[in-house]
């Protein structure tokens, strides 16, 4: 089976329509907060904001000045603004602290330590998109996860961390083992798994000899390859071992915007309901 992102993602878009038509007039703004963004950061920037148009959603990119803390302040204390994304890497300007200053609230990404300590307590208010995609492609397919086997490959604040937690939640009830690149024995553990996830940003880094016949493969992998998105799998060769696998693109990225806008629209509610 081939776990497209389009379908998944076309439900959480109908979904925010949906929500959208009772807020009549108004509306809720993600802003994009970047500094000298490299050419994958402007790809994800355009994409996003494309999506915001086809939404009817407005979506703002503010340059970094040489004040971010105080730019920052300004949009957590602006009702118009319901979320802020910190687009990766900041040039020139401390990332972490400028990510710890935004407003849980507002951190629709889940990058602030509120929102990724909420996880371990199981009730933080946003997961990092990409992390959730995981999760949503396989509940939307309805592959059981509970007592599985999950082997994730990276350790990225983003994903391979986060996702490790979603995993274990109360629930989903998935038994985990994170890889990195001190791990020993990466390929048995691969190998081992019924679930396999790679976030390593690696071209051809899964390859089927590191597969279990049967098991489920998600590629959370973007990588540039000639100016094409390519994942970290041998989709070609691995395909072939398993009983559902993500293609890339058109399989998790698609839905990590989709969540990204799911989280952008809970936090205008949040904000309208006097949450902030
Ligand atoms: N705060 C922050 N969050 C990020 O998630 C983040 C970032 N900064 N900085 C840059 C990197 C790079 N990145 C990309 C994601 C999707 C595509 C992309 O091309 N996506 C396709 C779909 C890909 C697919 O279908 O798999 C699209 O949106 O149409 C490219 C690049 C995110 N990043």
């Amino acid at each position: 089976m081939l776990l497209e992102g389009a379908p998944v993602a076309k439900r959480i878009y109908s979904e925010i329509k949906d929500q959208m038509i009772r807020f009549e007039a108004k509306k809720p703004k993600l802003v994009l907060y970047c500094s000298h963004p490299d050419d994958s950061t402007q790809s994800y920037m355009r994409s996003i904001v494309k999506r915001g148009e086809k939404l009817d959603i407005p979506v703002e990119v503010i340059e970094a000045t040489e004040k971010p803390f105080e730019q920052i302040m300004q949009l957590n204390e602006d009702p118009a603004v319901s979320g802020i994304m910190i687009m990766h890497p900041l040039k020139g300007i401390d990332e972490d602290i400028v990510i710890k200053s935004i407003s849980p609230l507002k951190d629709v990404e889940g990058r602030g330590p509120t929102n990724l300590g909420g996880i371990v307590m199981g009730e933080g208010y946003y997961a990092p998109p990409t992390a959730e995609a995981v999760i949503e492609i396989l509940k939307f397919y309805n592959i059981a996860i509970r007592g599985k086997d999950i082997t994730i490959l990276g350790r990225s604040t983003t994903v391979g961390k986060p996702l490790s937690l979603l995993f274990l939640k109360k629930g989903i009830d998935g038994t985990v083992t994170v890889c990195h690149s001190r791990t020993h024995g990466i390929q048995e553990k691969s190998r081992a798994a019924d679930i396999l996830v790679s976030a390593v940003g690696k071209t051809g880094f899964v390859r089927e000899d590191w597969v279990k016949e049967g098991a489920v493969v998600i590629d959370v992998g973007i990588n540039l390859v000639d100016g094409k998105i390519v994942g970290d799998v041998d989709f070609e060769n691995v395909k072939e071992k398993t009983i559902a696998i993500t293609p890339v693109p058109g399989g998790v990225g698609t839905v990590t915007t989709a969540i990204l806008f799911r989280h952008l629209v809970e936090s205008f509610k949040r904000i309208l309901d006097g949450g902030i």
